[in-house]
């Protein structure tokens, strides 16, 4: 299997002057590299991205915390799922991230004795920072194709809506290295971003189709964008397909970050002619 190092897009290097209006920003080196990782792959890993390794490797154990509870326990959350799709795996979903109260109710269902507080914290710290990540991103996106960051507004992605997963899969001695974990699909939304442990195991297909495995990198993000943003780009970027395969791990945790329209807003779910060709 082929294996690629994802573009790198450092998001210090992002213009400051993204957040003002009027600005644009197409020409910038940073926002170029965007341009061309949209492209060629609809994906790029994130660096310098401003979340402390620290707490990453929190969100990862209280993550690991909840999900090594006896099935009877999470069977109290609603938001658990053995899904059918994710072959022999488990996920917990957090709706309208960041979202303290909610992290809070399902916390206290899962330990209510104390409700958990490193928990809860760790998940709400997480989710902050990721909506704030989100609309960097997505800022730079659109300056990427020559549109001024105000758009980020006429056009209600400030509306999207995040969704946390926090995802288990598991394989057992019965898994063979290249059995999908999780089969071939494109995310519907606008943006994903995706934080996991080091296991190999994720795959995208490229233009040409053939699949490529993911080299894994500490401290960063994969993010790609979903069939919402390559409609909105006119085609112009690519919502890549991707799987997870299994390779030799009994257990791989995964947490995506979804962020995906709002149904009242209709003009980010149908394409326009915006951007420059
Ligand atoms: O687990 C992964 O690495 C990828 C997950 C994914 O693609 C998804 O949940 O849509
Ligand atoms: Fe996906």
């Amino acid at each position: 299997m082929a294996e690629i190092d994802l573009p790198l897009i450092d998001v210090s290097q992002f213009p400051q002057e993204l957040e003002f209006e009027g600005a644009h920003f197409h020409n910038h080196p940073e926002v170029a590299k965007l341009e061309e990782a949209c492209k060629e792959w609809g994906f790029f890993r994130v660096v310098n991205h401003g979340i402390e390794p620290d707490l990453l490797q929190k969100v990862m154990s209280v993550s690991r915390d909840l999900l090594s509870m006896p099935a009877e326990v999470k069977e109290r959350v609603q938001t658990y799922n053995a899904v059918q799709t994710y072959n022999r795996s488990e996920s917990f979903y957090f709706l309208d991230m960041p979202n303290p109260d909610l992290i809070q109710q399902i916390s206290r269902k899962i330990w209510p004795e104390d409700g958990n507080s490193n928990f809860c914290e760790t998940i709400d710290k997480y989710s902050l920072f990721l909506s704030d990540l989100q609309t960097k991103i997505t800022k730079s996106i659109l300056a990427s194709l020559g549109l001024d960051p105000r758009t980020f507004y006429q056009c209600d992605f400030e509306k999207c809506k995040a969704t946390l997963f926090i995802n288990k899969y598991s394989c057992d001695e019965k898994c063979r290295i290249g059995d999908e974990a999780l089969a071939s699909h494109a995310d519907p939304g606008c943006l994903t971003i995706l934080y996991n442990d080091e296991r190999e195991g994720l795959e995208i297909r490229s233009k040409q189709g053939k699949w490529f495995n993911v080299r894994p990198a500490p401290d960063s993000f994969i993010v790609n964008l979903g069939d919402s943003m390559k409609a909105w780009s006119n085609g112009r970027y690519r919502s890549a397909d991707h799987r997870v395969v299994y390779r030799g791990w009994m257990n791989r945790i995964s947490l995506p970050f979804f962020i995906t329209p709002p149904l009242d807003a209709p003009d980010l779910g149908s394409p326009g002619a915006r951007g420059r060709e």
